[in-house]
């Protein structure tokens, strides 16, 4: 039931005795911020010792498998709880059956496992999805021009599989195909791996705002149309709450809708109607738009970013991916 919150008549009642001060706006703080709500997503890439900044995300680079190391040994020291990893991957390596997906020894999979050698206590997300490892730059199979969806499942689960022996802590299917979760968590309770936990991009809209991170895995090339027929269509918000009631009954642990900020409306719903775990991805475009305004002067970049993290607790989530957050750990814990 809403509450039907009582105000006296002014005089009375003055809303403002209560944001007078810094200490009388504490105490009546309805939402926090904390360094526990991040998720870091982290860009690999083969090599060593080496990182190449991606120009459409100031402050972002790829790393070699040592320095993503160095960046979850921070992860920890800050107290963010999680990171997430996004392969880079060369043209060359993209092929039409997307074999690389589900390769014990890919990238991720060396990375995620050296990650859980070193810094074991850091809870590691991977991303499920063909993209980085389809010649076409789906998230699916293609065949005659259509993403085929059951044989997607299929190697989704074989990458799925392939990421929890690796060690991942949380598994991320971000590829939008129906029926996925359900194959995934009966494959990893068969396989043993009872404990994964699947944060699901339950509902992912097919956006503009992801074009930064198509430069930043390699994918900004290769991407033959759009994601619009598996990618939920911007307009639509009913279709939300279905899909995350389809995953939490398949078996997902958690939900997460993408992208963030213009889909606050969609997160307070979600977390309304279930109350699962909530979580939202800053997308690259949105941490493109506020460190591109930053740098021009235009913003405080640093005040927006707070501002922005904040609104994602007030619309009901429990934590948001996003880019700044080592930056914004730092500031926390400052
Ligand atoms: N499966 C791909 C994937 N996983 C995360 C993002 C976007 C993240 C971001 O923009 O920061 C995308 C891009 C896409 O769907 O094309």
């Amino acid at each position: 039931m809403p509450l039907t919150p009582i105000t006296a008549p002014f005089p009375a009642t003055r809303l403002r005795r209560l944001r007078r001060t810094a200490a009388l706006r504490g105490l009546v703080a309805e939402n926090v911020l904390s360094v526990n709500d991040l998720i870091w997503p982290i860009f690999v890439m083969e090599g060593e010792n080496d990182a190449h900044p991606i120009p459409s995300m100031p402050g972002v680079s790829r790393l070699t498998l040592d320095r993503a190391v160095v960046a979850a040994k921070e992860a920890r020291d800050l107290g963010i709880p999680a990171v997430c990893i996004f392969p880079y991957t060369q043209a060359s390596a993209r092929t039409e059956d997307c074999a690389l997906a589900w390769s014990p020894d890919n990238l991720s999979n060396r990375v995620t496992a050296a990650i859980k050698s070193a810094v074991p206590e850091l809870a590691i997300m991977t991303d499920v999805a063909l993209d980085p490892y389809n010649a076409n730059g789906h998230d699916g199979i293609v065949r005659d021009g259509v993403i085929v969806n059951d044989e997607t499942v299929d190697a989704l689960v074989k990458m799925t599989l392939a990421q929890a022996a690796a060690g991942a802590d949380i598994i991320g299917p971000s590829d939008m195909m129906d029926g996925r979760i359900g194959a995934m968590r009966h494959a990893l309770e068969a396989d043993g791996f009872q404990d994964v936990a699947i944060l699901s991009y339950s509902a992912k809209y097919a956006s503009a705002f992801y074009g930064p991170f198509r430069d930043a895995v390699g994918a900004s090339g290769a991407l033959v149309g759009d994601k619009k027929t598996y990618q939920m269509n911007p307009a639509n918000a009913e279709e939300a709450l279905r899909l995350v009631a389809r995953d939490l009954s398949e078996g997902a642990d958690m939900v997460m809708v993408k992208p963030g900020l213009p889909y606050l409306d969609i997160c307070r719903r979600v977390k309304d109607q279930f109350g699962a775990p909530t979580y939202a991805y800053q997308v690259s475009g949105e941490y493109a738009m506020i460190t591109g305004a930053g740098a021009n002067g235009w913003i405080n970049e640093e005040q927006v970013m707070m501002e922005s993290l904040m609104a994602f607790k007030r619309a009901g989530c429990d934590g948001i991916l996003t880019y700044f957050a080592p930056r914004v750990a730092r500031l926390l814990n400052a």
